[in-house]
């Protein structure tokens, strides 16, 4: 099993922000550009963790299965994890259901401590966790379980319509995947996502990339960010 050893520095040489408006406040978005030195390399005897942020629908899943081929790292699916956890029949199952329904977010100690338990379990040290964190509360929570911040984040950036338009498309048989949920999600997702996409942003972690696109196109974006890893 993986131990942090040591923290990493991030040192971003070229970067850019940009302000834009959100629920009445402004917020300044620092946009970093990668380079080969630009993220830490990682070792076996410490976790490289990677964030995998995004909408509804804005094709974080689609993306990470795409690095895990080309990269070697493990996915770890927040969603896929709550969902496991309601077919399961767990105690906290029909809590879960009820939140995914209405389109909320499930408690930081319960999604933090599957995350935690499928990382312990895995042999890999390069972790994507996808979908998570979806609040500040959630990014406290697992600071703090784990000990440990992202060493990459992704921000995959995508239009409402377009978000709205592949929910109603993907077909998994989701039960948040209808017009009613998929608008309290968003609600949602606008008012929780952006501190945490902040928070990254001013410690030059985050790599926002237009989710518009083929699959394919934007893995093209993705794959110079972990160039410098080998698989
Ligand atoms: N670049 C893309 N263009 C069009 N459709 C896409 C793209 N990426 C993913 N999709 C489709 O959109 C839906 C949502 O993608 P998914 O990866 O599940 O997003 P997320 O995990 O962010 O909700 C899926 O049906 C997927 O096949
Ligand atoms: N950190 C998280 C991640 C997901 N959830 C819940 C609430 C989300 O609407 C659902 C589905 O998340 P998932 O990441 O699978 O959804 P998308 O792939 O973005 O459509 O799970 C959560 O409560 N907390
Ligand atoms: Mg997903």
């Amino acid at each position: 099993m993986w131990r942090r050893v040591a923290s990493v520095s991030h040192l971003f040489s070229h970067s850019k922000s940009t302000k834009f408006n959100q629920g009445g406040s402004t917020f300044k978005i620092w946009e970093t550009f990668t380079s080969e030195s630009e993220i830490p390399t990682p070792s076996k005897g410490s976790p490289f963790i990677t964030f995998v942020l995004g909408g509804p629908g804005s094709g974080k899943g689609t993306q990470c299965a795409k690095i895990v081929e080309a990269f070697g790292f493990t996915h770890i699916s927040a969603g896929d994890l709550l969902r496991r956890e309601i077919a399961s029949g767990s105690a906290y199952g029909s809590v879960i259901l009820s939140t995914i329904r209405e389109g909320k977010i499930v408690p930081s100690q319960v999604t933090v401590q599957l995350i935690q338990k499928e990382m312990e379990s895995s042999d890999n040290y390069k972790f994507l966790i996808d979908g998570f964190p979806r609040s500040e509360e959630n990014r406290k929570a697992f600071e703090q379980t784990i000990g440990t911040e992202p060493d990459v984040v992704l921000f995959f950036d995508c239009p409402e319509q377009e978000m709205v338009k592949r929910v109603l498309n993907r077909n998994q048989g989701r039960v948040d995947d209808n017009i009613d949920t998929i608008k309290k999600r968003l609600e949602i997702f606008d008012e929780l996502n952006w501190p945490v996409i902040n928070y990254y942003s001013q410690r030059g972690k985050l790599h926002k990339i237009n989710a518009v696109g083929t699959v394919d196109e934007i893995f093209e974006k993705v794959r110079p960010i972990f160039a410098p890893l080998s698989k």
